[in-house]
Order: structure tokens, then sequence, then C-alpha cells
């Protein structure tokens, strides 16, 4: 069997064209220009890459982008005065801090400090309550473009045994309770689970989010089952720096009926989901009908 690829990229591009669309009726229909606020805590050079990229990005679906950013010594209060200027800031319905943050900073605090409402990376403790309790949230970027891309694949996922490898706050945990959703039967495991190779063959939907290049090898996959690989490991081989995902990608597209590649996957759709729910909290704020199939 030959995988088909699940081409993260193309999807992203629909994504963005869509929001474009929704944004440009806004505009003529309200006058409502949604605002995106992204705040960037020192130089670490991978997070200046995304954060360059969601201003591009945002500017690109004709919604306004406020970048602001702050030495790697800023203290905590500062960034907090700021998260309080942004929330009071009519002009602005999503803020996003990058992460992760200096080790002089409490992350979960500065997150909590977001106002829920524009806190488009879903990562506040009152989204994250509402998302469990299967109620409207904003949904963590991540997982919700795993999703998009799930559902575009199969239509239903009602039914289907789910194995999410990988327990973190923002991606592992939310995607199981976004597959819980939609009716799938979810196991999350992680690096201590016994047996993992088999608890992972069982599975018709493969989830790695567990942070270690190429852990999970082509014989651990169910034939035909639909593989999503949110790692992004940057490591040597013959002397280059090369990307991979957590899956062995060669080994595991010869049994696979899909997978995502590493690049071009899952971390375009990081990017896109954020623009959607940019546009999602701008059409709350505003009592406006919410776009469609933007989401969960
Ligand atoms: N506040 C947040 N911080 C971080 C998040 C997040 O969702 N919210 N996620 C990651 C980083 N991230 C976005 O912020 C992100 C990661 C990767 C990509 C992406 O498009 N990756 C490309 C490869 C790019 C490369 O060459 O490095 C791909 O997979 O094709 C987009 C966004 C941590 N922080």
């Amino acid at each position: 069997m030959v995988a088909e690829i699940i081409d993260g990229k193309a999807f992203a591009a629909t994504v963005r064209g869509h929001v474009a669309d929704h944004v440009a009726r806004l505009k003529e229909e309200h006058g409502i220009t949604p605002g995106l606020a992204v705040v960037l805590v020192g130089e670490d050079p991978a997070s200046q890459v995304y954060v360059r990229s969601k201003g591009k990005q945002t500017v690109e679906v004709g919604m306004n982008s406020y970048e602001h950013k702050l030495s790697a010594d800023t203290p905590q209060k500062d960034l907090l005065d700021l998260i309080d200027k942004l929330n009071n800031d009519s002009a602005v319905h999503g803020i996003l801090v990058q992460l992760p943050l200096p080790r002089h900073m409490n992350e979960d605090l500065v997150i909590n400090a977001i106002d829920p409402a524009k806190d488009v990376d879903g990562f506040h403790i009152s989204n994250v309550g509402l998302l469990g309790t299967g109620q409207k949230s904003m949904v963590p970027c991540t997982p919700l473009g795993c999703l998009m891309m799930l559902r575009d694949h199969h239509g239903s996922l009602s039914g289907k045994d789910a194995v999410v490898i990988g327990r973190s706050n923002i991606v592992g945990k939310p995607m199981a309770q976004l597959l819980l959703g939609d009716s799938c039967t979810v196991t999350i495991a992680h690096s201590r689970t016994k047996d993992l190779p088999d608890v992972v063959r069982r599975a018709d939907i493969v989830v790695a989010a567990v942070g270690r290049p190429e852990m999970v090898q082509g014989d651990w996959i169910k034939e035909g089952a639909t593989v999503i690989d949110v790692g992004i490991n940057r490591i040597e081989r013959d002397g280059k720096n090369v990307l991979v995902g957590d899956v062995h990608y060669e080994s595991a597209a010869a049994v696979a009926g899909a997978i995502t590649p590493v690049p071009g996957g899952v971390g375009p759709m990081t990017i896109a989901c954020l623009l959607a729910n940019t546009l999602t909290a701008c059409c709350r704020a505003n009592g406006l009908p919410e776009p469609e199939g933007l989401t969960a």
C-alpha cells in the first residue's frame, strides 16, 4: 500500500481563502476588520520565524496585525500590563502570546491573563474547560488543523479507533477531546505507555505528538490507517540539518492509507487555524454568525 499524502500546505491555502472571503464580507457588510495581536518575548529564532509568518498571513487575509516584540528580560508584570491593554482594545479580537516564554515567566499565569473570548490559541483554562465539557470554546490551532484534515479525508470519524501519542496541554489533550467529540474511541498514549507499538497497531487514526524524532515506525501502523504527524524535530543527518516528524515517514507511508508529511503537513494548518480562530472571535464579539467549517 502506498499512502495518500495529506497536503497540509494546500489545505491551509484553502482555509485561508475561506477566511479571506469571510473577512471581505465582514468589511463590506458591517465595516468590521478583525484584528490579531501577537506578542513575542525574546529572540528565539524559530519563534521569530513563526511570528513573522503569522503577521504576514494575517495581513494577506485582510485582517489587521498588531505585533508586540518584548526583550527576553522583560519583567512579567510588563507583559501582563500589555495583555491587559490588549484585552481592553476593541480593535483587537485575538491575542496570542508566542510560546515558549523565557524561563522567568509563568506560562499558565500569562495565558490565563488573556480574555478567554480573545484567546485564539485556546489555551486559557476557561477554554480548556469548555472544550472538555463539549461546549463552545476557542479550540487550540494545531489540534483544530488536524481535525479539519481528518474530517476532510474521512468524512465522518464516528466509531473510529484513534490513538493520540502525547499528552501535552497544547496538542495531545485537546486533540483527544476533539476526536471524542467526533465520536471516536480515543486512547491517549505517551512515552510511558506499555507495549506502545501494540497500542498504536489497533488504531484507524494515529496522531503522533510526542516530540521524539521518527519514533513511530511503519510496523507500528495498521494497514490503511491514517497517520497525522504533529512532530517538528530538527536533526542532523549526513552533515545536514533536516526537519523530521515523530513518525518514520518512509516506513509508515508504505503501510498507512494516508499520511501527513513533515514539513508541509500539520505545521501550515496551525497558522491557518489561528486566522480562522481570529475570525471566529471577531464574529462572536460582534454577535454575528460564525464562519461555517472553520470551527470544531
Ligand atoms: N502561542 C503559541 N505558541 C506556539 C504554537 C502555538 O500554536 N501557539 N505552536 C508552535 C509553533 N508554531 C506556531 O506558533 C508553528 C510551528 C510550525 C509551523 C510550520 O508551518 N511548520 C512548517 C515547517 C517550518 C520550518 O521549516 O521550521 C511545516 O511543518 O511545514 C507553524 C507554526 C510552538 N509555539
